[in-house]
């Protein structure tokens, strides 16, 4: 699967920019702030209906115009495939598949897989559980259709009991049936998402570690441990337990939207005592192992977009993500730099054909 063209019509800092693209690999080079990242998030636009920098969906209209187009030409398995995102002030956005467009943008998930890697990345170090458990879900959802409806479905009836228990504590009442139904709902849906956060963390952290050790040159020992109190006992038994915690915090304190990853290098949290460089090396190869899961999964090769990927790395670490691109492994990459130079240099060594964007 590749992206042929892309044409651009108001998103961020473009009027309008059409692009012809190489199959394999494609560089945009330039000064900072030219719109380099904003390309590549284009193009995570049309994959997954949504921008991976800026989540307020009307911030990528350009300033002063009122609506954006995103129009991508790909050929997937053979046939060609025309994605449209639009988006008009005041609207919703609409995602047109071959002209027909999705009832629900959640259904075009997974159509065309693609992984990330950017400097933004470290938000799942430095942030909170959050951003850790959207990056585990956005993962599995790509290949997992039903877990992502299991999260929705848990979500809405995580809101639900939420907002009985404020309902109690607001009129000093308290139905233990009515919560039971809410209890009883969360514990299948959370359940069953939990099951599958185990069995995708199986076989995840493996890859994981083995592309850190690629890129890091086995230098550094590092693990992810999945934190999730359903680790010690059913969810069921968990909301009974805390149910005088959650009436007098009137939220539910407990459950799969608790979960979180830790991140460790040496035994250690890799937030407080990894270096710039090992941080990064993390991210890669997590984003790595991202993409080796999906293109397991999903059986289609993930398009891959380097976010000016090279800064902070020293040169080993710059040699050993280059040996593992330039593998038939990899399909189409797009790469956003500001030195042309070691760009065309890196490209160069690669043996693909590519493509450089001078912006
Ligand atoms: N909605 C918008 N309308 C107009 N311009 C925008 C909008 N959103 C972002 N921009 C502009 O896009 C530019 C940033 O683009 P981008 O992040 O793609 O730069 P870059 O080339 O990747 O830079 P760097 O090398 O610093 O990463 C900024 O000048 C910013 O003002």
């Amino acid at each position: 699967m590749f992206l042929k063209k892309l044409a651009l019509i108001n998103y961020k800092n473009f009027s309008s920019q059409n692009f012809e693209f190489d199959h394999k690999i494609n560089c945009f080079v330039g000064p900072n702030g030219i719109g380099k990242t904003n390309i590549l998030d284009a193009i995570y636009h049309l994959s997954f209906s949504k921008s991976y920098f800026n989540p307020v969906a009307t911030q990528n209209i350009k300033h002063g115009e009122d609506f954006f187009v995103i129009d991508g030409e790909y050929e997937k398995d053979g046939r060609e495939e025309k994605i449209i995102c639009s988006l008009k002030k005041g609207m919703k956005k609409v995602v047109k598949r071959n002209g027909k467009a999705y009832e629900k943008l959640s259904d075009h998930i997974g159509f065309l897989p693609l992984v990330i890697i950017s400097p933004a990345d470290r938000d799942l170090i430095i942030e909170g559980s959050d951003t850790r458990r959207k990056f585990m879900d956005g993962v599995i959802s790509q290949s997992d259709k039903s877990y992502l409806s299991s999260l929705m479905n848990y979500n809405k009836v995580l809101a639900q009991r939420n907002s009985l228990l404020k309902y109690f504590a607001a009129n000093h009442t308290f139905d233990r049936t009515t919560l039971a139904v809410y209890n009883e709902q969360l514990d299948r849906y959370g359940t069953e998402i939990h099951k599958k956060r185990v069995s995708f963390l199986e076989v995840f952290i493996p890859i994981f570690k083995e592309q850190y050790e690629v890129i890091s040159g086995a230098k550094e020992e590092v693990h992810i441990n999945y934190d999730s109190k359903l680790l010690e006992d059913g969810l069921l038994n968990l909301l009974e337990g805390s149910l005088e915690k959650d009436r007098a915090l009137q939220y539910t304190s407990v459950g799969i939207h608790k979960d979180d990853l830790n991140f460790e290098i040496e035994g250690f949290p890799i937030k407080k005592f990894g270096s710039q460089g090992q941080q990064k090396s993390f991210l890669i190869a997590l984003k790595l192992a991202q993409f080796n899961f999906i293109k397991t999964q999903a059986k289609t090769t993930p398009i891959l977009l380097l976010d000016d990927i090279f800064d902070k790395l020293d040169e080993n670490r710059v040699a050993h993500i280059v040996s593992l691109v330039d593998d038939d492994y990899f399909g189409q990459i797009f790469i956003s730099d500001t030195h042309a130079d070691r760009t065309e240099e890196v490209v160069k060594t690669i043996h693909k054909s590519y493509k450089i964007f001078k912006l």
